[in-house]
């Protein structure tokens, strides 16, 4: 479980978050949707302890990311494309991560058979693709097992099957009974991925809920629902 309550972070003049409150379940995927600069990196940065929030806070099964225990072990995260060592392989990446967060390495040879990683193991992560370097990211984010997933756009880079792929793969993690926040702009991805929605636009929530709920017979997709609530593309 994820819950933000008045979360807020201002940059100088700029507000990137304000005031917002949600919260994502487990059991399901949550999309977390907004225009370009809507505020959702931010937001995730705030949940992982890696910005501090102007007011309000964010946790993680009820603790702040700076007191929680195992961090790795509760939570996995995959923000931005960096962190690979170039001349390091795929799989020395994964036995350097689960060395830090103390996870085994027969977990290393688990989370490489689940993501893929296993197909280029032993490639320096300098030569790898933009999909291959997201499924990198995936398994280093699940070495730890974490009940809790917070990935900013995961599908960025992957060819279609790599998509139908992780969709899967989310629902899955979702499915076993833990929380998957995700961002995304591919709508009609997210339609197909996501149980809930959390929408937001300048820094502020415009709805969340179900997505069965928000779609009528006036807005039939979630494309309808996020323009007539956000009023931008996505
Ligand atoms: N370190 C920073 N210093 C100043 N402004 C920042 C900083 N980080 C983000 N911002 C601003 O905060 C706002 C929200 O940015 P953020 O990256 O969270 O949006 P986003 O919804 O993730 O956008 P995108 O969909 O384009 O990735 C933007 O106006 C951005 O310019």
């Amino acid at each position: 479980m994820i819950e933000t309550r008045g979360l807020s972070k201002r940059f100088g003049a700029v507000t990137a978050v304000s005031e917002l409150t949600f919260t994502v379940a487990p059991g399901t995927v949550t999309a977390f949707l907004g225009p370009n600069g809507a505020g959702k990196t931010t937001t995730m940065r705030m949940i992982l302890g890696l910005l501090t929030p102007s007011a309000g806070s964010a946790t993680i099964n009820g603790r702040r990311y700076a007191d929680l225990r195992r961090p790795s072990s509760e939570v996995g995260a995959v923000l931005d494309d960096s962190g690979f060592h170039p001349s390091h392989t795929a799989h020395a990446h994964l036995r350097v991560y689960a060395c830090m967060g103390g996870h085994s390495r027969s977990r290393v040879a688990e989370v490489m058979e689940v993501t893929g990683v296993a197909a280029f193991a032993g490639r320096p992560t300098r030569t790898l693709s933009t999909g291959m370097r997201q499924r990198l990211h995936l398994a280093t984010a699940l070495l730890g097992d974490p009940r809790v997933l917070v990935l900013d756009e995961p599908g960025n880079g992957l060819d279609p099957e790599g998509i139908a792929w992780l969709r899967g793969f989310l629902r899955g993690l979702a499915g076993e009974g833990r929380t998957v926040l995700v961002s995304s702009h591919v709508l009609s991805e997210v339609e197909q991925l996501a149980g809930h929605v959390v929408m937001i636009r300048e820094g502020r929530l415009v709805t969340a809920g179900a997505v069965t709920g928000l779609i009528s017979a006036e807005r039939p997709t979630l494309e309808h629902v996020y323009l007539g609530l956000t009023g931008g593309a996505a």
